[in-house]
C-alpha cells in the first residue's frame, strides 16, 4: 500500500514504537490518529508531529484500549475526522505484571477488539474500502519468554489470530491484509533499567539483561520501523508474520504450506528454525 493520502489509526503512540510507527506513515504522507491512555505524553507527541507534518495531518483521542466503548467510539471519531480508514496498527501492549488478566486485556483481548473494529470499517463486503491491520506482536510470539509467561500467551495468540485473519478466506470477502510484527528486544520505554531496588528483582534484571546483551542487544526503534514499512508496502504479504532480530535484521517466519501469503521454506531451512 502507498501511505500517501492514507489514513492510519495507532494504538499506543504516544511513545516508543507506536510513536515511531506513526511518525514514518506521517513521513510517506498518511495522516495518523495516535490512540493512548496516556493523555499527557499523547497530546505532547502529537503536537510535536503536527509541527512537523502539518497539525490537519495528525488527531490525538484518549483511549484505554481495554474500554470496548472508549475504542468504538475512537474509530467513530477517527472516520468523523478524516472521513476515511486504511491502516490499523494493533501497536498497545504492556509486560508482564502481577495482574495477569491485565496483561491479557491490553496485549490479547484488545488486539482482537482492535482487529474486528478495522474489520469493521475497512472490509469491501460491508461498503468500506479494504485496508490493512498490522497486530504488533513480539518474538515472544514465537518463541518462549522465561520471565513473561502470559506476556508471551498474548503474544502467541497475536501470532495466531493475525494467520487466521491474514488468509485468503477473509480476504476474498474484506479486503484488509492482516499481518503481525515480531520484533525483539527494542529500546522503548518499556524496557526495565538495569539496577532494581531489591536483590530478588535484581536476580530477574540480570536474566533480562543477559539474555538481551546474548542477543546482540537492543534493537533501534529505527530499525524495527523500516520493517513495519515494508510489511505496509508489499501488497503481497497477507497473514505473514515478519520478525525484525539483531542477528538477522527483517525476515519471515516459515509456516511451511499452513502460511499463507508467506514464502514455502524447504526442509533444509526449517531444520535450522
Ligand atoms: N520494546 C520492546 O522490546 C518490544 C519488543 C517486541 C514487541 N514489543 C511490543 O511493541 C508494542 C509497543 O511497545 P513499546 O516497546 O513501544 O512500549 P512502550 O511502553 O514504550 O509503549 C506502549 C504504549 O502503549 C500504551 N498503552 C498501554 N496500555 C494502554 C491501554 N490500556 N490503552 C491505550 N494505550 C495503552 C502506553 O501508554 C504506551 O504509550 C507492545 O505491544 C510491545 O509488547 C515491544
Ligand atoms: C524473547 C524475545 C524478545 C521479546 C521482546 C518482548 O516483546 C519485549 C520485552 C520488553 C521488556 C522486557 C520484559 C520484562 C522485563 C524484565 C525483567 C523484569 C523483572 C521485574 C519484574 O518481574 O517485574
Amino acid at each position: 500500500m502507498k501511505l500517501r493520502g492514507k489514513v492510519a489509526l495507532v494504538t499506543g503512540a504516544a511513545q516508543g514504537l507506536g510513536r515511531g510507527f506513526t511518525e514514518s506513515m506521517l513521513q510517506q504522507g498518511a495522516k495518523v490518529a495516535l490512540l493512548d491512555i496516556k493523555v499527557l505524553d499523547g497530546r505532547k507527541t502529537t503536537k510535536e508531529l503536527g509541527l512537523k507534518y502539518g497539525q490537519d495531518k495528525v488527531l490525538f483521542l484518549p483511549c484505554d484500549v481495554t474500554d470496548k466503548g472508549q475504542m468504538e467510539s475512537a474509530f467513530q471519531q477517527v472516520l468523523r475526522h478524516f472521513g476515511q480508514l486504511d491502516v490499523v496498527v494493533n501497536n498497545a501492549g504492556v509486560t508482564e505484571q502481577e495482574n495477569w488478566e491485565l496483561v491479557l486485556d491490553i496485549n490479547l483481548r484488545s488486539v482482537i477488539q482492535g482487529t474486528y473494529l478495522g474489520l469493521h470499517h475497512m472490509s469491501r463486503e460491508r461498503g468500506g474500502g479494504g485496508g490493512l491491520i498490522i497486530n504488533i506482536a513480539s518474538m515472544a510470539g514465537l518463541i518462549a519468554m522465561f520471565h513473561g509467561p502470559v506476556y508471551t500467551a498474548t503474544k502467541h495468540g497475536v501470532v495466531g489470530l493475525s494467520r487466521s485473519l491474514g488468509t485468503p478466506f477473509h480476504f476474498d470477502r474484506t479486503g484488509v491484509r492482516v499481518c503481525a510484527l515480531c520484533p525483539t528486544m527494542t529500546d522503548t520505554p518499556i524496557q526495565p533499567p538495569r539496577v532494581a531496588s531489591t536483590p530478588e528483582e535484581q536476580v530477574k534484571l540480570d536474566a533480562h539483561w543477559a539474555y538481551t546483551d546474548s542477543q546482540g542487544g537492543l534493537l533501534k526503534v529505527s530499525e524495527v520501523v523500516a520493517g513495519f514499512l515494508q510489511l505496509v508496502e508489499d501488497d503481497s504479504k497477507n497473514g505473514a508474520v515478519m520478525r525484525v532480530t539483531k542477528q538477522k535484521g527483517v525476515d519471515y517466519q516459515p509456516y511451511g504450506g499452513g502460511g499463507q501469503g508467506v514464502p514455502v521454506t524447504t526442509r533444509k531451512t526449517r531444520s535450522k528454525l
